[in-house]
C-alpha cells in the first residue's frame, strides 16, 4: 500500500532482487513494497537471509543484482533523501557500556531535533527510569536492548527497518514494543522487522517467509 501520511509519503520496492553470498543464491526475483501503514515481518529459518534482505533495504549494502526504490527512484540516487525518512537498528543493541543510557540516547538520536526532556521521558518510557546516568555495563542484557529500543520514542522518521528488536526483552518488555510498532503503524509510519517471534496481535501484519535458498 502506498498512501500519505501527513506528508511523508512512505513508498519503498524492491524488484526482481538477486542477492547471493558465497555462491549460494539466498533470494532471486523477490519483489517487496512497503508503504505507509505497512507492518513486514521477515521470516524464515536461521541463515534463509532476512538480515542480508533487512541491511539491503536499508541501503546499507549494494552486493545485489535487481531495483531498490524509493518513491520511485534508486536508492542510491538520492541516499541521504531516503536515510533520512529511515532507521535502521541492527541486531545488536550497540549500546556503548562506558556511557549512561542519557548519553547513549543523546548520541543515538543526534540526528534529530530532541529536546533534553524528551530523552528523560523515553528512557521513562523503557523502565529505565533511575537508571538514567548509571554506566550500560552495569546493566542487564534486557536493559541494553531497552535503551537502544528508547529512540523509537522520539523518533521522526516514518520507516523503521529492525532486526531482531525483541532480543532479550522480558515479557512486559514484548508487550511494551508490540504496542509501540501498532502505533507506528496505526500513526501511517511503516515497519520492516526480522523477528522469531510471532506478531500476529498487529493488524496489518505480512509476512515474508525467506528460506528457499539453494546452492
Ligand atoms: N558478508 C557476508 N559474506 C558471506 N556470507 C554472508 C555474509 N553475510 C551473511 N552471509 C551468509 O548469508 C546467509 C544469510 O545470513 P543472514 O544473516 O542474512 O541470515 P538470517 O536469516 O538473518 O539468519 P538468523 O535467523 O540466524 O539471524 C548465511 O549463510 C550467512 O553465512
Amino acid at each position: 500500500m502506498t498512501a500519505t501520511s501527513g506528508s511523508t509519503i512512505i513508498d519503498l520496492q524492491a524488484r526482481q532482487l538477486l542477492c547471493e553470498r558465497d555462491d549460494r543464491v539466498l533470494f532471486e526475483q523477490l519483489d517487496v513494497a512497503v508503504g505507509n501503514g505497512d507492518l513486514l515481518q521477515l521470516a524464515g529459518p536461521n541463515g534463509a537471509g532476512k538480515t542480508t534482505l533487512l541491511r539491503l533495504l536499508a541501503g546499507l549494502n549494494r552486493d545485489y543484482e535487481g531495483e531498490l526504490l524509493w518513491c520511485g527512484e534508486p536508492l542510491t540516487d538520492d541516499f541521504s533523501a531516503y536515510a533520512s525518512q529511515r532507521l535502521y537498528q541492527g541486531h545488536l543493541a550497540a549500546v556503548k557500556k562506558a556511557l549512561t543510557p542519557l548519553e547513549n540516547l543523546r548520541w543515538l538520536v543526534s540526528s534529530w531535533s530532541v529536546s533534553e526532556d524528551q530523552l528523560w521521558a523515553a528512557l521513562d518510557e523503557v523502565e529505565l527510569g533511575g537508571y538514567e546516568e548509571t554506566a550500560c555495563q552495569q546493566l542487564s542484557a534486557g536493559q541494553q536492548r531497552r535503551v537502544a529500543l528508547a529512540r523509537l520514542c522520539v523518533a521522526p522518521t516514518p520507516l523503521w527497518i529492525l532486526d531482531e528488536p525483541f532480543t532479550a526483552l522480558d515479557k512486559a518488555g514484548v508487550r511494551w514494543l508490540e504496542g509501540r510498532l501498532q502505533r507506528q503503524v496505526e500513526s501511517g509510519g511503516a515497519v520492516i522487522i526480522t523477528s522469531h517471534h510471532a506478531l500476529e496481535n498487529i493488524a496489518s501484519l505480512r509476512q515474508l517467509e525467506l528460506g528457499s535458498a539453494r546452492a
